[in-house]
């Protein structure tokens, strides 16, 4: 039977996984993880009335707004000796200083004259001008991170402000990855006649690191029972999850759904999407098991569009929607097939209007497209659309 993308993304979502183990991270290095909690701000921010400048909060009166005030001492940031300004008095503040209690403005050192003792104003200041109010900022109490979010880089000065060191995050997901065909050679070997370089490898184990998991190189096996076997055993002692590639189909020499079976279980499915049809799910030892297609954009297409949320949720993150825009096409695309195509395109600017155009070649083992592709155009089964038909496009990048 033939899956729709939809059917086989709640499939795997139904799939039970493992929970995910947590661990304290330093604060500075926890960007790009996953909060294992909800974090509210314990304080308020700022914490205290604070001067916004380098100036003079006053005391301002009604009679004589703009002074002369009285000098009658001297605040700088840091300054924790409690201070009270009476109607008409001033007090000298530096940036960050805390105000003292009375204050109604702080008027800018540029603004004002002094005179021995004596401060004037240039004019009449605003209420509250400059004043940096308790919790005006953030109140105490606000949520600051959600348990599943991932952490982004520019809230860890925020977490800092609050006085934290450390975070609950969820331990990397180790994901093994294997190759598995006899034709596979590594990179970086002379290539043998009749093979191929192992091109899917090293992608996934790249994309995996780009998601912030903790990829394990399971190497190539190649079609034999008894290898395939061993490096299934050894995956499943040291990963969390286990994706293949290759042998997802239905050629002969493919040893890998018979060995997931042995050591577990596995469920074959027929993704109605080009490319990546055959897809596979299953257990080793009860680590969840992934097989993806061989052919290498399928492969890739398969990681983006299935793998990536079931490794998102077995990192304990929330569910996040592929980033998508709707873009007009440059020109008319046909798809007769019964499966969705998902099609390499490169995004081109045309008077100031962003265009989605599909690479010519589409082949399911086209990697130089993949290599240049922006965008994947989502092209409903059967379907003809004219160019500047507006298309879902999933953003690469
Ligand atoms: N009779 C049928 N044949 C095929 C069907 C089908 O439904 N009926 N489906 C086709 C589709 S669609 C795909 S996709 C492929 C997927 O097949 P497998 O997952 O079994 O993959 P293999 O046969 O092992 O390899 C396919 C292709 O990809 C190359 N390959 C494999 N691994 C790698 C790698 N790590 N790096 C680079 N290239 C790799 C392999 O040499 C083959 O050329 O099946 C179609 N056939
Ligand atoms: O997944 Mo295959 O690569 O559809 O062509």
């Amino acid at each position: 039977m033939l899956l729709s993308l939809e059917a086989m993304l709640a499939r795997l979502a139904a799939q039970p996984l493992p929970p995910p183990q947590v661990e304290s991270v330093p604060l500075q290095q926890a960007a790009g993880r996953i909060s294992a909690a909800t974090v509210v701000a314990a304080l308020d921010l700022p914490p205290f009335a604070a001067s916004a400048m380098d100036g003079y909060a006053v005391a301002m009166t009604t009679a004589a707004p703009a002074g002369p005030y009285r000098l009658a001492g001297y605040a700088a940031a840091g300054s924790c000796e409690a201070q009270r300004l009476e109607p008409g008095e001033a007090l000298r503040v530096l940036t960050g200083a805390p105000l003292p209690a009375g204050c109604t403005a702080v008027v800018p050192q540029e603004q004002v004259r002094c005179d021995g003792p004596q401060l004037h104003l240039h004019a009449s200041p605003q209420p509250g001008a400059h004043m940096r109010l308790p919790g005006s900022e953030l109140a105490a109490g606000t949520p600051l991170l959600q348990q599943g979010e991932r952490i982004r880089t520019l809230q860890i000065g925020l977490l800092a402000s609050q006085g934290i060191a450390a975070l609950q995050v969820y331990r990397r997901v180790r994901v093994g990855v294997l190759s598995s065909g006899n034709e596979l050679q590594q990179p970086g070997e002379p290539l043998a006649p009749g093979r191929i370089y192992d091109a899917n490898r090293p992608q996934l184990l790249a994309l995996l690191a780009q998601a912030g998991t903790d990829p394990v190189d399971l190497g190539t096996v190649p079609d034999d029972m008894g290898q395939t076997l061993a490096c299934l055993r050894s995956a499943a002692a040291r990963c969390d999850v286990i994706i293949s590639s290759g042998g997802a189909s239905v050629g002969d020499a493919d040893h890998m759904r018979a060995a997931v079976a042995q050591l577990g279980a596995i469920d074959s499915w027929r993704v109605a999407i080009k490319p990546g049809k055959p897809f596979a799910f299953g257990q080793v030892d009860g680590v969840p098991f992934l097989a993806l297609p061989g052919n290498p954009v399928a492969a890739a297409v398969t990681y983006l569009l299935l793998a990536q949320p079931l490794l998102r949720r077995a990192a304990g993150g929330m569910a996040a929607a592929p980033q998508a825009r709707q873009l007009p096409l440059t020109q008319p695309v046909h798809n007769p097939d019964e499966r969705r195509h998902f099609l390499r395109a490169r995004l081109v600017e045309r008077q100031g209007v962003q265009w989605a155009e599909p690479f010519a070649q589409q082949g399911s083992a086209a990697l130089s497209t993949l290599a240049q592709a922006a965008l994947l155009l989502d092209i409903p089964a059967a379907a003809t659309l004219p160019a500047g038909a507006p298309v879902r496009a999933l953003i690469l990048d």
